[in-house]
């Protein structure tokens, strides 16, 4: 990709059935990583409290927080279309606030819309952001920002009357000004009836085939951590975790058994051929 995707391509990726391939990424080597892998859109999401924070849920997540961890993916996706979630309780309450928060992380977090999880009560601080320029993504169904109110991840959209709640906000979102609205473990049928009910793409995570786009959290993707839990709605494309553990681990026996360094990793008194000449880049190591 040449140029980061818009909401109007993306309602036209919608439009012509060509699904939206979106994934997490919270700092510079994932997201220029996932870039190159030519992911539509990153969504810097509040879950780095969960996978790169150690936080138990996203709620202690910061403003300051997403701010320093979208600088971070901006300078190492400058090519791709950039979310960043608006963190707990930084939303609700005063409009003022609200656009504000929002304004801060387009203007010092560089990010290029902005996402909240909630539904029709959302219309007024929607539509308020739309008016100042910035794309909205709205996010319905499990909204772990509430996990404390709803007691744990359950599966949403089961019931009828949820399902028909689900389909009501979504289509408010579309109604105030929202650019695309990501669905989260909300069972199959119900996500597909959204679907087809928006001419905005929907976005899923544990929601079935029927969404326009999917995402997944980074982590999980490539099961990088240590006891990342697999979720049934998750394929993990790797072993990160793994391959990590176990290099740390040679590292560690190789240091210890006198095996690492090794002559060609030391510098002595002349310098020798093989030496690289030392370069001063910004944006990262040499690669
Ligand atoms: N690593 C990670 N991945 C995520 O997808 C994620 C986060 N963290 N943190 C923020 C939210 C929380 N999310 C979660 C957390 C737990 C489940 C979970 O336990 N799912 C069960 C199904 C629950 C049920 O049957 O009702 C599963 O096995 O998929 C799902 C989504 C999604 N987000
Ligand atoms: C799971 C996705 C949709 C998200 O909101 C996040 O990563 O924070
Ligand atoms: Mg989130």
């Amino acid at each position: 990709m040449s140029q980061p995707l818009t909401p109007p391509k993306m309602k036209s990726m919608k439009a012509q059935g060509s699904p939206i391939a979106m994934v997490t990424a919270y700092d510079y080597p994932s997201a220029r990583l996932a870039e190159e892998a030519g992911v539509d859109v990153l969504l810097v999401g509040d879950s780095l409290g969960n996978v790169v924070l150690g936080y138990e849920t996203t709620v202690p997540v910061t403003l300051e927080d997403m701010i320093y961890h979208t600088r971070a993916v901006v300078r190492g996706a400058p090519r791709t279309m950039i979310v960043t979630d608006m963190p707990f309780a930084t939303y609700r309450g005063s409009k003022e606030q609200t656009l504000r928060n929002a304004a801060r992380l387009m203007q010092e977090g560089g990010a290029h819309a902005v996402k909240l999880e909630g539904g029709a009560e959302l219309g007024d601080e929607i539509a308020l952001l739309v008016s100042a320029g910035i794309p909205v993504i709205g996010h319905l169904g499990l909204t772990p920002q509430s996990v404390l109110q709803i007691g744990g991840y359950k599966v949403q959209g089961r019931d009828e009357a949820e399902a028909a709640r689900l389909l009501a906000d979504a289509k408010a979102l579309e109604q105030a000004g929202a650019v695309a609205v990501v669905l989260e473990l909300v069972v199959e049928p119900a996500a597909a009836a959204v679907s087809r009910a928006l001419s905005i793409p929907t976005i899923g995570i544990g929601a079935g085939r029927g969404c326009d786009g999917q995402v997944l959290v980074y982590h999980d993707l490539i099961r990088y951590g240590s006891g990342i839990r697999d979720k049934r709605f998750v394929k993990p494309y790797a072993d990160v975790g793994e391959t990590i553990r176990s290099a740390v681990s040679q590292y560690v026996s190789e240091v210890k058994n006198g095996r690492f360094p090794e002559e060609s990793h030391a510098f002595q008194t002349q310098a020798q051929p093989q030496e690289k000449p030392t370069t001063k880049l910004y944006g990262g190591d040499p690669k």
